[in-house]
């Protein structure tokens, strides 16, 4: 099944000091879902932020949140996320103890629930789950840092889960290192929502934010890397509210 293709900016790479503003910006230049990165020091080497934070943002767009947990325990805090505005909330399969629990407990909140294999996990860590599933997230980086370098290897484990998934109404979504040079690939590996934080953050003002998500968009939807000099003569399409599907 081919899906219209998702860009979900990580506002990891925003500005936190302007995060309601950087958000506004990334809606208005075409953003289709706002990824949220929430790392706890504990299971990642980083502390980002946590629901209050994204209880307070929520009210800055109406576009899908999609929270990417990189958090252990996870349990505890799945119905704060929830009660702050996530519309997807992805879990890790390392992060344990009991993945299909935790994956029931999202479901049973209202949300979508996502699972995220971290580069060294294979995908037989999901075959188990899919039907508890909306939404698989491959992390092409090792997770805790925006600005890291794509891992070319998960390429093969995103046609993999690909072939897992087939007809089921599961979105699979890559995140980390992903820009306008690999989403190319990335979307013919199987793809289609796409994570991008600093090749989306990179510039300052709307328009540049814009171009750097259509340039995205436009080389996972055609095969073509789009140069840096022309993106701001492609026209800006926004997928229609960024609905799941
Ligand atoms: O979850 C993570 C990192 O752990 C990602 O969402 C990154 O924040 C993506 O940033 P870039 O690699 O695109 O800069």
């Amino acid at each position: 099944m081919t899906r219209e293709i998702m860009i979900a900016p990580s506002i990891l790479a925003a500005d936190f000091a302007r995060l309601g503003e950087e958000i506004a910006a990334i809606d208005t230049a075409g953003a289709d879902w706002i990824h949220c990165d929430v790392m706890d020091g504990h299971f990642v080497p980083n502390i980002s932020f946590g629901a209050d934070v994204i209880k307070a943002i929520r009210p800055t767009t109406k576009k899908i949140f999609d929270v990417h947990l990189m958090i252990a325990p996870v349990d505890p805090y799945l119905e704060a996320f929830a009660k702050a505005g996530a519309d997807v909330i992805t879990i890790h399969a390392e992060a344990g103890p009991h993945l299909d629990r935790s994956l029931q407990a999202i479901r049973a909140l209202g949300k979508k629930a996502g699972v995220s294999l971290c580069p060294a996990t294979p995908e037989s860590a999901i075959a188990y789950v899919l039907d508890r599933i909306d939404l698989v997230l491959v992390m092409t980086v090792n997770p805790g840092f925006g600005g890291q370098s794509f891992l070319e290897s998960q390429l093969e484990k995103i046609e993999r889960i690909k072939a897992m998934i087939g007809d089921r109404p599961i979105r699979l979504e890559v995140d980390g290192g992903v820009t306008r040079d690999n989403a190319a690939a990335v979307a013919a590996a199987g793809a289609d929502t796409l994570v991008a934080g600093s090749a989306v953050f990179r510039g300052k003002s709307v328009a540049e934010y814009a171009a750097n998500i259509q340039a995205i968009r436009m080389a996972a939807e055609t095969g073509r890397v789009t140069k840096l000099q022309d993106n701001s003569t492609q026209p800006l399409r926004v997928s229609e509210a960024g609905r799941i599907r």
